[in-house]
């Protein structure tokens, strides 16, 4: 019949039992996403440079969930030497690890080098780190890595260009691997966040540009903040898509979570890349 002969099978990743590595995972968005995908089954190992949130995380969720499923490792991950024994811990702890990803964030315009450091530069390191374990065509079982931007990733933000430079830069890295042509051969799919505001324990108003504290939480009163339970369902959508490689998800209070761009649609099991650009 003509309707099963148009008739397409979507398998979305399922996320129990699988292994995730996690930067930034102490509190705030990166702690949501932890919390879900333990909800979901998957056994997850966090990093965090603030040890005793990342310590009292643990705990709680080790009481919730059990005290093999999730695991915390103390790093800061604008070191390289920190970043890279993280990740190859979570490897021998948890056996393979299948979904990456990169969310440790600062916002501090007064220290641009550690804002490039961490949000662009960690999630550079961590996405090779990943790509490396997971690729297919060495041995890896393939996977999917969520690196975390911004809605400043797509604008430019006059009050603080440092943190929306280094959001630019995770969009440009990730959507250029998405192209790469060997994709096919490594299985691993690459994506990017991009939320707006949130509260979180990173909104220091005192770390952005000239800008005077009450005006600045005057725009962002005026704008709103998306709850991080939004924010949490779209990096699921992220992970569970199968044919997102490339994709840019925007999680916002006007449009809600929505691709926004670049979906680079590959299902075919050829390596031709077709860009979608949905403005
Ligand atoms: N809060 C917001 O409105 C928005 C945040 N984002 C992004 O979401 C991500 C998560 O941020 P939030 O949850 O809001 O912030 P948060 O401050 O609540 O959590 C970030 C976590 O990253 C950790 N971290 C910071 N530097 C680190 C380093 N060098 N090594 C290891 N861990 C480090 C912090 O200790 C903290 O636990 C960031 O990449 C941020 O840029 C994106 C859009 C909006
Ligand atoms: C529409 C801009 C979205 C920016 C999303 C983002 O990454 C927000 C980060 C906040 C973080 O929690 C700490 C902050 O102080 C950031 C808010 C500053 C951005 C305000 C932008 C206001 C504007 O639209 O110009």
């Amino acid at each position: 019949m003509l309707e099963d002969i148009n008739t397409v099978i979507v398998i979305v990743m399922d996320t129990r039992d699988k292994g995730v590595f996690l930067t930034g995972g102490a509190q705030g968005l990166g702690r949501g996403i932890v919390v879900k995908l333990l909800s979901l089954g998957a056994k997850v190992f966090f990093v965090d440079v603030d040890v005793e949130r990342g310590k009292a995380t643990q705990v709680e969720l080790q009481t919730q969930y059990g005290a093999d499923v999730v695991f915390f490792q103390p790093a800061d991950v604008s070191d390289g030497e920190q970043h890279k024994a993280a990740f190859d811990a979570a490897v021998s702890t948890l056996g393979a690890v299948e979904i990456c990803v990169n969310n440790a964030g600062i916002m501090a315009e007064d220290k641009w080098e550690k804002v490039l450091a961490v949000n662009a530069g960690s999630h550079i390191r961590g996405s090779l780190l990943a790509l490396e374990h997971m690729r297919r065509d060495r041995g890896g079982r393939g996977g999917v890595i969520i690196n975390v931007a911004s809605l400043a990733a797509l604008y430019p933000k006059s009050i603080c260009p440092s943190y929306t430079a280094s959001k630019h830069a995770v969009i440009g890295f990730t959507t250029s691997w998405a192209m790469n042509p060997d994709h096919k051969d490594h299985g691993v799919r690459w994506c990017c966040l991009c939320p707006a505001t949130f509260q979180s324990g990173m909104v220091d108003l005192k770390r952005l540009g000239d800008l005077d504290t009450d005006t600045i939480a005057e725009i962002l009163q005026k704008q709103g903040f998306v709850e991080i339970s939004q924010v949490v369902e779209g990096v699921m959508k992220l992970m569970r898509d199968p044919d997102n490689n490339g994709a840019i998800l925007e999680v916002s209070l006007e449009k809600g979570a929505r691709y926004r761009r670049r979906q680079v649609v590959d299902r075919d099991g050829v390596s031709d890349l077709v860009v979608v650009d949905t403005y």
